[in-house]
């Protein structure tokens, strides 16, 4: 009888769940996180052998670019990239971008330079599977609350991008912003490109205002343009410059981000007719 009792409960609740996904912006919201999340970590389980078979390895970040490119179809984002031509070609240097939302990795991933690795906090490698899959990407970790290890890792990944030609991605906000401007920038990712004497490249990603609000728990499809800004050179540069130099790239970025917001921004409805 409890069985019986137990399984039409359950049957009823399915029954139910379409007519809440139909009728809950915030259950909508919460189902189409809660599946990017899944989606990502089952993903990551089918990465993890084809990475394996190269073992620790910046190349894996092809396979893991090409198995990310589809997500963004199964939530009807459609992305525009605007001046990939300013990516330096054959030579190691820093992207930077801003930081919005976990939701950035597909625009990182639309974009993602061959041999680039982003640098991540350290507590993204105990998420299971898809911590060993970016251990096996090569990602570089840093623990945020030891700055002076932070700072080690950091001159360590400056030799590896001369010694083994790799391209560093940071997030300089240093964390997650919704604000829908930008945080102050950290210096890391600065004297990185100072220390290795390579080009900082800017990235902006657009605002997701317009489609994404975590604080309205709003997720419906829209529109993400990814702009390169042209490189900006660091030979010759020494520690002394940093602060100017990531003044004058988070100003540039600020810049592109405001008129991609205004560009996106949904016009109003033309006022009715009186
Ligand atoms: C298909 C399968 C899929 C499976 C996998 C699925 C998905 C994964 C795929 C891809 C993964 C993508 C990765 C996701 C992105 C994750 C993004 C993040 O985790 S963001 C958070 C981590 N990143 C950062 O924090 C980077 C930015 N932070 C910095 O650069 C910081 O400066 C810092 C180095 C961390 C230190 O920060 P802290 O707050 O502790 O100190 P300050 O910034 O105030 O700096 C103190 C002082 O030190 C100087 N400084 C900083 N760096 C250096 C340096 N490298 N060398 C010398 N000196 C340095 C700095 O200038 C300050 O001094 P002063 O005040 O005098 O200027
Ligand atoms: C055994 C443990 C199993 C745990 C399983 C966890 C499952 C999680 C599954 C998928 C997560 C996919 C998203 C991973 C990439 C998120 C990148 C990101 O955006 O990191 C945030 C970081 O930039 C800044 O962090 P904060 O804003 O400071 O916070």
């Amino acid at each position: 009888m409890e069985v019986t009792v137990g399984t039409a409960a359950l049957a009823l609740a399915l029954l139910l769940l379409p007519v809440l996904y139909e009728r809950s912006g915030s259950f909508r919201f919460f189902c189409k996180m809660g599946f990017y999340n899944g989606w990502i970590l089952l993903l990551a389980l089918v990465a993890i052998p084809l990475c394996a078979l190269r073992g620790r390895d910046v190349e894996n970040m092809k396979i893991i670019r090409g198995l990310m490119q589809h997500v963004k179809h199964l939530y009807g984002i459609r992305m525009v990239v605007r001046g990939a031509q300013h990516f330096p070609p054959r030579q190691p240097y820093v992207v930077v971008s801003n930081h919005q939302s976990s939701l950035d990795l597909l625009g990182m991933m639309e974009v993602l330079p061959d041999r680039c690795v982003p640098i991540a906090k350290r507590e993204l490698l105990y998420m299971g599977a898809v911590g060993v899959a970016c251990w096996l990407g090569g990602i570089i970790f840093i623990d945020r609350k030891r700055t002076h290890d932070a700072i080690s890792v950091m001159a360590e990944a400056a030799h590896t991008m001369l010694s083994q030609d790799v391209r560093v991605w940071v997030f300089p906000e240093g964390t997650r912003n919704h604000s829908g401007s930008m945080l102050p920038f950290k210096r890391g990712a600065f004297h990185l490109a100072v220390q290795a004497q390579v080009p900082v490249v800017p990235i902006v990603i657009s605002s997701y205002q317009h489609f994404y609000s975590k604080r309205e728990r709003r997720f419906t499809a829209g529109q993400c343009v990814i702009q390169v800004l042209p490189p900006l050179p660091t030979r010759g540069l020494g520690p002394a410059d940093v602060p100017a130099l990531t003044e004058r790239v988070r100003a540039a970025m600020l810049e592109a981000f405001e008129a991609l917001s205004a560009e996106l921004r949904p016009t109003a409805p033309p006022p009715a007719p009186q």
